[in-house]
């Protein structure tokens, strides 16, 4: 049972992340209204057939205009436009999160526009999908899984105990983090699985002797496992290569230089080292499950309102 925590939330972005806050928030009534901004008319137009939110604008100035909490949840690229535009309506008091999959570049982008007298709280559900788009959100998309606050020195305690407690009623588990911190951890747990999985996708397709139909049709699940992967958003993908860039090549380089060894440990037929590192790879898999953390990134299966791609036709 949840009550009303906000009585006006603005939503700016209405894609996966946006709709899929803007369901919970309708679902669990935590908020009065619910002001749905979006960049195009196409897309505000969808999630208002799709009965999304009280109020609808291509003007996120107009969306934020009387809101107690907004939440931009557009590519990170776009922060620091969204921020400008949202700058000169806040009103006093207002809590102001992201959703952004880079935290540093946000911070950068976002903060010099934010009043005094709002909250800037930067935030990262560790939630999602390959799909994109209004119609592409659910409900339980945050159920169980982590949120991470990124406050700034002095944040207010209060802005950030309100916002914990939004995220937790729509099914998270919140920690905090340094920016700075969030954004190597997330590059190598997040990004760098996606650009292998870019990467992989490409090289399968370059070979000649690999058509396309061979892919699919031999594809085992790890193959696959990629392929969906790659098959997520190329906007918001650029925007995170090219907005946690200096973590993303800190860990390509230790990535690399891991590859070239069990390269080496291939080519002179090192079986103790493969088994080694296989074992100790395995063991790690197993006390993640053991500590009670579900692995399987994202395990949507469990969740009714999902539909893989495969079935989608997608
Ligand atoms: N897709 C995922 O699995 C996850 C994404 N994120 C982060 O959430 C954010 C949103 O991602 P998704 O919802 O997946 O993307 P999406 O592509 O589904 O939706 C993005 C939305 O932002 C809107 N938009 C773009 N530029 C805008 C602007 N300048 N002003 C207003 N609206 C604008 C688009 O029209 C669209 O409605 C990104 O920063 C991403 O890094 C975080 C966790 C998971
Ligand atoms: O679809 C997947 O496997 C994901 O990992 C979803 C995801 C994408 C980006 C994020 O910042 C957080 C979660």
């Amino acid at each position: 049972m949840t009550t009303k925590q906000f009585d006006k939330i603005a939503l700016i972005g209405i894609g996966l992340i946006g709709s899929s806050l803007a369901r919970v928030i309708r679902q669990k009534g935590l908020a009065g209204t619910v002001a749905i901004a979006t960049r195009s008319s196409e897309t505000l137009e969808r999630a208002h057939d799709l009965g999304l939110g009280d109020s609808y604008t291509t003007s996120s100035a107009e969306a934020v205009r009387d809101a107690d909490l907004v939440i931009v949840s557009v590519p990170v690229g776009s922060s620091e436009k969204v921020a400008r535009e949202i700058s000169g309506e806040l009103k006093e008091g207002a809590i102001v999160t992201d959703v952004g999959s880079t935290k540093e570049s946000v911070v950068e982008q976002m903060k010099p526009y934010i009043p005094e007298h709002a909250h800037f709280i930067p935030g990262h559900p560790i939630a999602g999908t390959e799909h994109s788009g209004p119609d592409a959100g659910f409900a339980t998309l945050f159920e169980g899984r982590w949120c991470i606050l990124t406050p700034l020195p002095n944040a207010d305690e209060e802005a950030l105990a309100k916002l914990t407690t939004f995220w937790e009623s729509c099914g998270s588990m919140v920690d905090r983090m340094d920016p700075h911190r969030h954004d190597l951890v997330l590059a190598i747990v997040s990004h760098l699985p996606q650009i292998i999985a870019y990467n992989i996708v490409g090289t399968a397709d370059d070979l000649e002797t690999v058509t396309e139909s061979e892919v699919i049709k031999y594809s085992a699940s790890g193959f696959r496992d990629f392929t969906r992967l790659a098959a997520s958003d190329p906007t918001m993908w650029r925007d995170v290569c090219l907005h946690n860039r200096d973590a993303i090549l800190e860990m390509l380089a230790r990535f690399s230089e891991d590859l070239s060894s069990l390269q080496r440990a291939i080519r002179w037929g090192d079986g103790d080292k493969l088994f080694d590192l296989f074992s100790h790879t395995r063991h790690i898999r197993k006390s993640i499950i053991e500590a009670g953390q579900d692995v399987e990134a994202p395990d949507f299966g469990r969740h009714p309102e999902y539909t893989p791609a495969e079935k989608r036709g997608g």
